[in-house]
């Protein structure tokens, strides 16, 4: 049994030289071409095993000894394996359980009575969002980028603590941009990860000392709630129809016997890395996919034509829901085709290995890296014609029917896929909806709208202007 197939690298930095910085994806996906569906590289001291067909990576994310996350020196020297994004074994365990119960508690699921709820809480935010767009662009085009952050974002704040910021306050705008910053530099710090030893340089010391400060300051905003919610449940005061994650977390604390052994995860430390870590990965990914959205489409005007009519023609003027989307197949074709041609984790989220493994013939050693490469089965030839260009009929038969897609998974696959998927769904549909009945989206110059991406941990469009033309005066 060997190692996989994969291209020779230098000692102690391995492949890295070759790494383009701003497109490791690229790189990762020509190799790919060559060495085949499952390869193996080494990025410094982490050997990485890189993986490009969807089938594969199901059946290796589905076993238990993937469910831990990669060894990089970054996120677990920011992270410390808390929260729930990088924690793993009991403590995974129980706070995936307990966040997959409470998104299903407050309607984040297919089904369920209270999925009604989120509906009309999302849809309270696309009416502020569309004020805004309404407002600010009715001179011109604008960057719709800072609208939808706080719109977004303040959804994900009364999920996590029943409560939102003013568009100018500066303690929100302190934490966006923090988030913001820390998603980018993380993506510089990117060789740190594999080369620890680059610590010791005035730059990498810089971005970590950056990024932990930033993290303490969040943290200290994070803590001011929970105290909040302590005195607050600790009086017995009324917190009827309030489902935020730090009360359903300090509940279920309360509840908990010490002699359970999962007690001890109910700390304040856990809870403010799971507070971050839920606002993080709910906004940058909803957040980024939507502006991709609207650029495709701005491109696109003709599919955008289709997309409003196919709205006018089953919602018309009443309000949304998700069961709409059910009937509405090109625009689902085009939700899922612009997920397709620019994922916002084009690599992926790595996994790691708590021990050695065979798949397919090939050993995977103990503590490699293992990274879905989700741009190259997004690009497959094979099964797209022309992947690289824009088209929602790779997601219909030829019925018009929306067709499911056993290799699109824009949220990954087994034990530790996404927790917030069906969240993600609903915030993508209903911003869609309300943004095309209320505008044309144009592009005032095609030629300058890049659709190349900005690497940080996510691929988010390059600044750009859309103009947001209103349609009912
Ligand atoms: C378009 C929207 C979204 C996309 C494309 C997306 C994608 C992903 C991907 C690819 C993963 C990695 C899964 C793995 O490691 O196997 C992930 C994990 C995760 N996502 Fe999402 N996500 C989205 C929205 C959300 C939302 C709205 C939330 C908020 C609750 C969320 C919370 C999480 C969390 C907490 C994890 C870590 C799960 C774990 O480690 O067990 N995501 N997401």
């Amino acid at each position: 049994r060997n190692l996989p197939p994969g291209p020779w690298g230098l000692p102690v930095i391995g492949y890295l030289p070759w790494l383009d910085p701003d497109a490791p994806h690229l790189t990762l996906a020509t190799l790919a071409k060559k060495y085949g569906p499952i390869y193996s590289l080494s990025l410094g001291s982490v050997s990485t095993i890189i993986i490009s067909d969807s089938k594969i990576i199901k059946k290796i994310f589905s076993k238990d000894v993937t469910t831990c996350r990669a060894p990089l020196y970054v996120t677990h020297g920011i992270m410390h394996g808390k929260g729930l994004i990088c924690a793993e074994v009991e403590l995974w365990k129980d706070q995936r359980r307990f966040v997959h119960d409470w998104l299903r508690n407050i309607g984040a699921s297919k089904i369920g009575p209270q999925k009604k709820n989120m509906e009309i809480l999302i849809l309270k935010h696309t009416t502020q969002l569309i004020e805004r767009l309404r407002i600010e662009g009715k001179d011109g085009p604008i960057d719709s980028h800072e609208a939808l952050r706080h719109q977004i974002g303040s959804l994900m704040c009364e999920l996590v603590f029943a409560e939102s910021w003013s568009k100018d306050d500066k303690t929100w705008n302190d934490l966006l941009e923090q988030q913001e910053a820390g998603l980018k530099l993380i993506g510089v710090a990117g060789p740190l990860n594999f080369l620890p030893f680059l610590r010791i340089l005035p730059m990498f010391k810089r971005i970590m000392s950056y990024l932990l400060e930033g993290q303490k300051k969040a943290h200290q905003i994070y803590q001011n709630f929970i105290d909040k919610y302590e005195v607050a449940l600790s009086n017995q005061a009324c917190l009827e129809n309030n489902y935020s994650l730090v009360k359903a977390f300090l509940e279920q604390r309360n509840r908990l016997s010490n002699k359970e052994p999962s007690a001890q995860f109910y700390t304040h430390e856990q809870l403010r890395f799971l507070m971050a870590d839920i606002f993080g990965a709910g906004l940058d990914t909803t957040l980024a996919t939507s502006r991709w959205i609207f650029l495709y489409l701005a491109l696109h005007e003709d599919i955008q034509t289709k997309v409003r009519n196919e709205i006018q023609m089953i919602i018309n003027d009443r309000v949304p829901t998700m069961d709409d989307l059910n009937s509405m197949h090109f625009t689902a074709a085009c939700i899922a085709e612009i997920q397709r041609i620019r994922p916002v984790v084009p690599l992926g989220m790595p996994h790691g290995c708590f021990d050695a493994f065979e798949i397919d013939g090939y050993i995977v050693p103990k503590g490699s890296m293992i990274v879905p490469l989700l741009w190259s089965i997004n690009m497959n030839e094979e099964q797209y014609k022309n992947p690289h260009q824009f088209n929602p009929n790779n997601f219909l038969d030829l019925d018009g029917q929306f067709c499911k897609n056993e290799n699109f998974i824009p949220f990954q696959a087994g034990k530790r896929m996404c927790v917030g998927d069906e969240l993600g769904r609903m915030l993508l549909f209903l911003i869609l909806v309300s943004v095309l009945r209320n505008f044309q989206l144009k592009l005032t110059n095609k030629d300058e709208a890049s659709t190349c991406g900005d690497i940080g941990i996510i691929m988010s469009p390059k600044p750009h202007k859309i103009w947001f033309k209103q349609i009912h005066e």
